[in-house]
């Protein structure tokens, strides 16, 4: 995927959801990519508002899959935002940790056949372990008037990565959900590999 440093908005709307109604942000990045951000109440307003930059999983947020933990995050995260009153949800399109949902089912298949863990199904197709840029989620919350944040992640790199983009990181938030059965080897392997942190 080509680097992605800036967005422009394109329009919003009203987003009724189970969480609370928020508006939802179109943006276009600079090489086409198309990415959405949920706002509510006024966080331009606050200090550092509840954020959460989500990586699109077709298959985890909208087909139920328990390989990975992202559904019950995208839930968490938007039931948080709700309680708040306020906060921002920026939707990336970087599915597959950015080598796109194609090459993610490829690489869920070598490792279902060959017992490679998430990061060696990458390499073995020849793609980074990840390879996510988190310039186009800083320009979308700039744009948005966000500067500083309370960031809900278990993700060490995402916090580096906005940080390097320009984003304050005031305080990390863990945001543990949908752990089972099926996920249970991959999310190890995060903690091992990426250092997620999964403490309470
Ligand atoms: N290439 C690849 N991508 C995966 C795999 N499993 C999940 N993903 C993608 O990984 C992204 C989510 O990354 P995670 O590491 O689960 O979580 P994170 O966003 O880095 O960290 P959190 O903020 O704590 O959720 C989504 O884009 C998923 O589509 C896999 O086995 N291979
Ligand atoms: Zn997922």
């Amino acid at each position: 995927m080509a680097v992605e440093s800036s967005a422009r908005e394109t329009g919003q709307a009203r987003l009724p959801t189970r969480w609370g109604t928020f508006r939802i942000h179109g943006f276009q990045a600079d090489n086409g990519g198309e990415h959405v951000a949920l706002v509510m109440g006024d966080p331009a307003a606050a200090e550092a508002p509840l954020v959460r930059v989500h990586s699109e999983c077709l298959t985890g947020d909208a087909l139920f899959s328990q390989r990975c933990d992202c559904g019950p995050q995208l839930e968490a995260a938007m039931q948080r935002i709700g309680e708040a009153g306020e906060g921002v949800l920026v939707y990336l399109r970087q599915e597959g940790r950015g080598i796109g949902l194609l090459n993610k089912i490829r690489a869920y298949g070598v490792q279902d056949e060959a017992g490679a863990d998430t990061v060696e199904a990458n390499e073995v197709l020849g793609f980074a372990a990840d390879a996510r840029d988190y310039g186009v989620a800083a320009s979308m919350l700039g744009a948005l008037g966000v500067t500083a944040v309370r960031l809900m992640t278990n993700n060490p790199a995402k916090v580096e990565g906005l940080e390097a983009a320009g984003v304050r990181v005031i305080e990390r938030l863990p945001l543990l959900a949908g752990r089972n059965p099926h996920n249970h080897a991959y999310l190890e392997t995060k903690a091992a590999k990426f250092g997620h942190h999964f403490e309470p």
